[in-house]
């Protein structure tokens, strides 16, 4: 056994979030792709056949009351409350991320006013962010400004609107500074969204302490919610009477069963909502968000830290020097929960590393990317990972 083995081994060992890998459906696969999918926690199968075939299968209608299907947005919306830094109330389930991020941003340049008549959004953003705001940049007659993170406390002033960026950016692993940037904003008298998709469930990210206005995010990731589970609309207390929904929905209506012509808003999280929740789905997500129980996000940022550490040196002492060039940052403070290595041929390269068990993912032009998510990554997944890159490599 080699050094990193045995490291491994001594690493697992004393892992006190080691046993929550057993609450997961996991076979012999080294699986680093939580960050598009999270893996399947393994009471969620029993739980979906129990709303199906008894709350709708026997209760029928009676459960949008009796089985709490109908506060479930809201619910279920507290339950991922503390794993971002959110007090209760605050935070809604439903809709797409890409839905959310134009109810956040139109909402966003609503509550900046008329005179302020420019959005800036992340260049580097993943795609579907940047197409919204590009929609919602022209439905509200504002002017888009796309630029990076880096350029965006130079390009605020009295002119702008909204600022949406994200915590963790989907290719190159990168932790922006949330706190500094939003205060930055808040500076000019502007508007901070937030997209957590790649930091909902595997950082801290402190909502409320760092006074972000609004924030979205997808729960199929770190989450482990499952394919096309809700995303989460996060709307701080204070905006909330005064948010004005681009998408008012019946659902979000004060009176909903009222059936009046005249929208009025609902107080609160509610406010967030639009029309009839996907019942099947966030019902998987809410069993699923159970793993949760009793575990510290700090606890999870220890560990993702550690692992992506170990990874990074187990594949620097595996793989010939200039084969790779990490595109992660080192530093602790500017790295999300994933590895990103830039390679020649990646695409083929992750082909075959998950023909060989080891499953990442390829993002163009030439990224391998590698997602690890505490409750379930092990640090022997990492050693056998890198050692199994660098054996195709050579
Ligand atoms: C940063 C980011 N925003 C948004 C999305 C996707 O949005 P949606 O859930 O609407 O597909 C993803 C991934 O799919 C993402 O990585
Ligand atoms: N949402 C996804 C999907 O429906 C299919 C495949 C991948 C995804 C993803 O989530 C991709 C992910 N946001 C990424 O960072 O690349």
């Amino acid at each position: 056994m080699s050094e990193l083995n045995l490291r491994a081994e001594r690493l697992d060992a004393a892992d006190a979030l080691a046993p929550l890998r057993s609450r997961f459906a996991l076979d012999d696969v080294v699986y680093l792709d939580g960050n598009s999918l999270g893996a399947l926690p393994a009471h969620v199968p029993d739980r979906v056949a129990d709303v199906v075939r008894r709350e709708w299968g026997e209760l029928r209608i009676r459960s949008w009351t009796e089985s709490g299907w109908w506060t479930a947005p809201e619910r279920i919306g507290d339950r991922i409350a503390p794993l971002v830094g959110a007090a209760p109330g605050q935070v809604v389930v439903g809709d797409s991320t890409s839905v959310n991020v134009f109810k956040a941003l139109v909402g966003a340049v609503r509550l900046a006013g008329d005179d302020r008549t420019e959005i800036l959004v992340d260049a580097t953003t993943f795609p579907t962010d940047g197409y919204i705001a590009e929609s919602a940049a022209r439905l509200t007659g504002r002017t888009l400004r796309a630029l990076t993170p880096d350029e965006v406390p130079g390009a605020l002033g009295p002119r702008t609107a909204a600022v949406l960026l994200n915590h963790v950016d989907y290719r190159t692993g990168r932790l922006h500074d949330l706190p500094a940037l939003t205060a930055a904003i808040h500076a000019a008298g502007a508007l901070a969204v937030w997209d957590l998709c790649h930091s909902a469930g595997a950082l801290p990210v402190g909502l409320d302490e760092h006074g972000v206005d609004l924030a979205v995010g997808c729960t199929y990731k770190y989450l482990n919610g499952g394919p096309g589970s809700p995303a989460f609309l996060y709307v701080r207390r204070e905006l909330q009477p005064r948010f004005d929904s681009p998408l008012p929905g019946w659902n979000s209506h004060a009176e909903p069963f009222g059936m009046s012509p005249d929208y009025a808003p609902a107080p609160g999280a509610v406010r967030g909502r639009v029309g009839t929740p996907d019942i099947l789905s966030m019902l998987a997500l809410e069993a699923a968000l159970d793993v949760w129980d009793g575990v510290a996000i700090d606890a999870v940022r220890a560990k993702s830290l550690a692992l992506t550490d170990f990874f990074l040196e187990c594949v620097s002492a595996y793989t010939e020097p200039g084969r790779l060039e990490p595109v992660t940052p080192a530093e602790h403070g500017r790295r999300g929960s994933q590895v990103s290595l830039r390679c020649d041929d990646a695409g083929e390269v992750m082909k075959r590393l998950i023909e060989a068990g080891v499953v990442g993912d390829f993002r163009q032009p030439d990224v391998l990317r590698f997602g690890f998510t505490p409750l379930y990554t092990t640090f022997a997944d990492a050693e056998r990972a890198a050692r199994i890159l660098g054996s195709l490599l050579r």
